[in-house]
């Protein structure tokens, strides 16, 4: 039997239950939140979450290649312009405030840029979403931004509990989560009402459902893999070689 599609108002409700999987319930983020990462955690947290940054423009820029409502491209362009800032504007773009995050953590913007940090599990996790992004339809790569309804809770989490449990970061450094605050909600919005009107059978919407999941997944092993190589120690051929074996790159 055909099951009949939910109302949009319990559809949004389906859609934000999974804030339940998000990576905020990650044992290693719950660690770094509760301020019990070592500063080399804390370090390499920021160093490959770089990568998922400098995806970011990337992924968004697949979905503005693949949009032909220019309504929508009008205002997914900002999202582009957020991370990547613009010549001769003042405020700061996302990938620069990220940088300076790395800078306050004390790591310096060769270490940063060079990719030396980047755990092989990460550029896979973080590739998956870009190459999706470039497959699948406008609509359904928006659906797939939708973590971020859950964002604004992990960011304002992080400004909370980070000045006193790392004294040791420089304050200026908390500029992204700030900056992020505001722009997450925004984004949420206009990406929540392409889904919205987009998914509408009962079989789409449970598409939909899937696809957040899936980026849900990707969040969840970034974080696995951070976890195993920082917290365990366990970083990719551990007593067999240095890590800069790893493979360079984008693939
Ligand atoms: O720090 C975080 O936990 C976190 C998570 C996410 C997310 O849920 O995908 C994003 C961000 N930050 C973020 O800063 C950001 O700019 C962003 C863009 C997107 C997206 O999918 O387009 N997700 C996220």
């Amino acid at each position: 039997m055909l099951k009949p599609a939910w109302t949009k108002e319990e559809f949004e409700q389906q859609l934000r239950a999974k804030g339940a999987y998000y990576h905020i319930h990650h044992p290693f983020h719950k660690r770094m939140n509760a301020g019990h990462c070592s500063k080399e955690e804390i370090q390499g947290w920021v160093a490959n979450r770089l990568y998922y940054q400098m995806a970011i423009p990337v992924k968004d820029a697949a979905i503005l290649a693949n949009c032909e409502d220019q309504e929508v491209r009008r205002t997914w362009i900002q999202r582009l312009i957020d991370h990547d800032g613009r010549e001769g504007d003042t405020s700061l773009g996302g990938i620069e405030a990220w940088l300076r995050l790395g800078e306050a953590v004390g790591l310096n913007r060769d270490e940063l840029l060079n990719e030396f940090h980047i755990l092989p599990g990460v550029k896979f996790a973080v590739n998956a979403y870009v190459n999706f992004a470039r497959r699948a339809s406008w609509q359904e790569a928006a659906c797939s931004s939708l973590t971020e309804m859950f964002a604004p809770e992990i960011h304002q989490s992080r400004l909370d509990t980070w000045p006193t449990h790392y004294t040791w970061i420089n304050q200026e450094g908390f500029t992204y989560f700030q900056m992020r605050l505001g722009q997450a909600r925004r984004d949420v919005e206009h990406g929540l009402q392409i889904t919205l009107d987009h998914f509408v059978t009962r079989n789409q919407q449970e598409r939909a459902l899937n696809i957040l999941q899936f980026k849900i997944d990707i969040l969840w092993s970034i974080a696995d893999a951070i976890c195993f190589a920082y917290e365990y120690g366990r970083k990719p051929f551990d007593g067999i070689a240095n890590q800069q074996v790893c493979h360079t790159g984008r693939f």
